[in-house]
């Protein structure tokens, strides 16, 4: 059973950046959806727990992703879960891929699906939680359509955290995380790999009517305002 929020559509923000412009993605016919997951009256805790509500999260690098799924974990209580984060874990627990994975990371390129989509299953399954914020993931059509196959699902909800990439990249450069790919040369083919990659996926998902594409300018703060709305909804 579906249920259409109709009052959220005019939260989307209807600026463009440069690079949307550019694909020409129609993001603006955007549509939330809440799903049986979230209503109590329909099925009982394993049930949720076998097909969990899923948002992912997207954005160009220092678009403010990681930023802004702290304040919905603080508020609403979702699990989040960071592809580059788990990828990074990977780097450090010297497992098999180690050496891959970063050698990817610092070229700014993706690491292949099948690798990814394994941490996110694992801490999918592993985790107490029905319901997850999948930060930076997917970044190419390749992973999302690894993702659907491996979990048999889509997600329910897709937030796009739109940035000029101008504060993308003062962002990052400031970051101040020690982060191997933190820097310009990286950051330029990161930002090349998201306009090639990653919008498709975005357009994808607009096409289906889950995106939901919010200014990702402005403080922290007022971005999260853009943001409370659409979670305040499914609860
Ligand atoms: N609205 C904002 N204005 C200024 N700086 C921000 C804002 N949101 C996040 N930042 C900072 O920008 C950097 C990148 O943010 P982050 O959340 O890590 O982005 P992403 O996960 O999309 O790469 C971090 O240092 C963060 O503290
Ligand atoms: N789905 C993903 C997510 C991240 N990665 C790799 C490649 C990315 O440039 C790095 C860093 O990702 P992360 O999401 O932490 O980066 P940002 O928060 O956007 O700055 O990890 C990947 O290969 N596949
Ligand atoms: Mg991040």
């Amino acid at each position: 059973m579906w249920r259409r929020v109709a009052s959220l559509s005019p939260l989307v923000s209807s600026s463009k950046s440069r690079i949307l412009n550019q694909v020409g993605c129609g993001l603006n016919a955007c549509q939330v959806f809440t799903t049986r997951v979230l209503n109590p009256a329909e099925g009982g805790v394993s049930d949720r727990r076998r097909n969990p509500f899923v948002t992912f999260v997207l954005g160009g690098p220092g678009s403010g992703k990681g930023t802004q799924c702290t304040k919905i974990v603080e508020t609403f209580g979702l699990t989040h879960l960071s592809a580059g984060d788990l990828l990074r874990k990977e780097i450090s627990s010297n497992s098999e891929n180690g050496s891959m994975i970063l050698n990817t990371i610092k070229e700014g390129k993706i690491v292949p699906s099948e690798v990814t989509v394994k941490l996110i299953k694992k801490a999918i399954e592993t985790s107490e939680n029905d319901r997850f914020l999948i930060d930076g993931f997917p970044r190419s059509e390749e992973n999302r359509i690894a993702y659907e196959r491996v979990i048999g699902a889509e997600p329910d909800i897709v937030l796009f955290f739109d940035c000029p990439e101008q504060e993308m990249v003062k962002r990052v450069l400031n970051r101040n995380q020690g982060r191997i790919d933190d820097n310009i040369d990286t950051v330029k083919e990161r930002l090349k790999v998201f306009a090639e990659l990653n919008l498709p996926v975005i357009k994808h998902y607009s096409k289906k009517g889950k995106l939901y594409k919010i200014d990702g300018t402005g403080s922290e703060d007022e971005i999260f305002e853009r943001v409370r709305p659409v979670f305040a909804a499914l609860r």
